[in-house]
């Protein structure tokens, strides 16, 4: 079984407003109110490529109702664990000419909350696998997902980390699967902009000296990157298309990566499959479906995109 773990889920309101101009009042054109948060994104995705998942993670309040209707709504299974004070997060999506975000904070997890998500990890054996994905909510120190590793060492199952900063930095010593970095969190990560390809190839072997297995660093339009464990380097463009809504894009390409890992054990269908989901998803209103992940693929396949 896959395991997502989100600690700070997000219900995502989608606004679409033509011309946005600070200190006025706008008005939308369109909006849209989906599930999100990474690790909850890539159980979606993954059960619409048709692998099952368990989401776990902490909701709370009226929004986390919410949250946990809608993603059932997909037909994933969930376990999360619910927090008595607080609500989870509403994350803003600006669309106008360019895309801004703004994500809250989310609410405390309390430490009884925690050990009740460490105990549900405990159950966790070699045969599974887990992705860690998301920021963490103000209140939790940033070795969080380092902890959650430690626990699991003794274990032999693949871990997926999909975070940022610190949050990302501190697992590496745990030797995660893999790693997914944007290239603009690779540049924070080495406080350096980064612009070049063999720049972010540099960045990818350091991250990977310093324990990960596989690193996986997107480029959004420019497609992405793979440094496998063996030390290879494949390179993939992503296919042209219009860009519809890209949040989510990255979650997709982690459950497309992990869909055509475990199809084939092979790194350069991974990365493929994984570029297929993320582009099909910043091409559609919604996440990825199995259809438009498969299209995509022959598509790129055939080299018509
Ligand atoms: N503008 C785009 N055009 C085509 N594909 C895109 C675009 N934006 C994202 N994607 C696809 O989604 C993947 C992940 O996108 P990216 O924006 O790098 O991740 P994140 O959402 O984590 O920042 C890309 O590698 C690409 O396959
Ligand atoms: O946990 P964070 O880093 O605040 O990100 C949460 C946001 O990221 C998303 O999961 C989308 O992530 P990506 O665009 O990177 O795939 C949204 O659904 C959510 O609002």
């Amino acid at each position: 079984m896959i395991y997502t773990v989100t600690f700070n889920p997000s219900l995502d309101y989608i606004v679409q407003v033509e011309a946005f101009q600070t200190g006025r009042v706008n008005r939308t054109s369109s909006e849209q109110l989906l599930p999100g948060g990474k690790g909850i994104n890539v159980s979606i995705v993954l059960k619409n490529l048709g692998i099952e998942t368990t989401a776990l993670g902490f909701l709370a309040g009226f929004t986390g109702k919410e949250i946990e209707e809608r993603i059932r709504e997909y037909g994933c299974r969930t376990d999360f664990t619910w927090l008595l004070k607080g609500h989870s997060r509403i994350n803003l999506k600006l669309k106008s000419a360019i895309e801004s975000e703004i994500n809250g904070q989310g609410p405390d997890i309390s430490e009884e909350a925690l050990m009740n998500l460490y105990e549900k990890l405990s159950r966790l054996t070699d045969e599974d696998m887990l992705v860690l994905a998301g920021s963490i909510p103000a209140s939790l120190p940033s070795s969080i997902y380092q902890q959650i590793m430690s626990r699991l060492t003794k274990k032999n199952l693949k871990i997926i980390v999909d975070a940022s900063g610190d949050l990302l930095l501190q697992v590496l010593k745990y030797h995660p699967f893999l790693i997914k970095p944007n290239n603009h969190e690779l540049s924070e990560l080495f406080d350096i902009p980064l612009t070049k390809e063999e720049d972010y190839i540099a960045c990818g072997l350091k991250l990977q000296e310093k324990g990960a297995k596989n690193v996986l660093i997107s480029l959004a339009g420019a497609g992405a990157i793979l440094i496998t464990e063996q030390g290879e380097v494949i390179k993939s463009k992503a296919p042209k298309g219009k860009v519809v809504n890209s949040v989510g894009a990255g979650d997709s390409m982690v459950a497309g990566f992990i869909t055509g890992y475990l199809e084939t054990g092979n790194y350069g269908h991974a990365l493929k499959m994984g570029i297929a989901a993320g582009s099909s998803s910043a091409f559609s209103s919604q996440l990825a479906t199995k259809a438009e992940v498969t299209a995509m693929l022959e598509k790129m396949e055939n080299k018509v995109v």
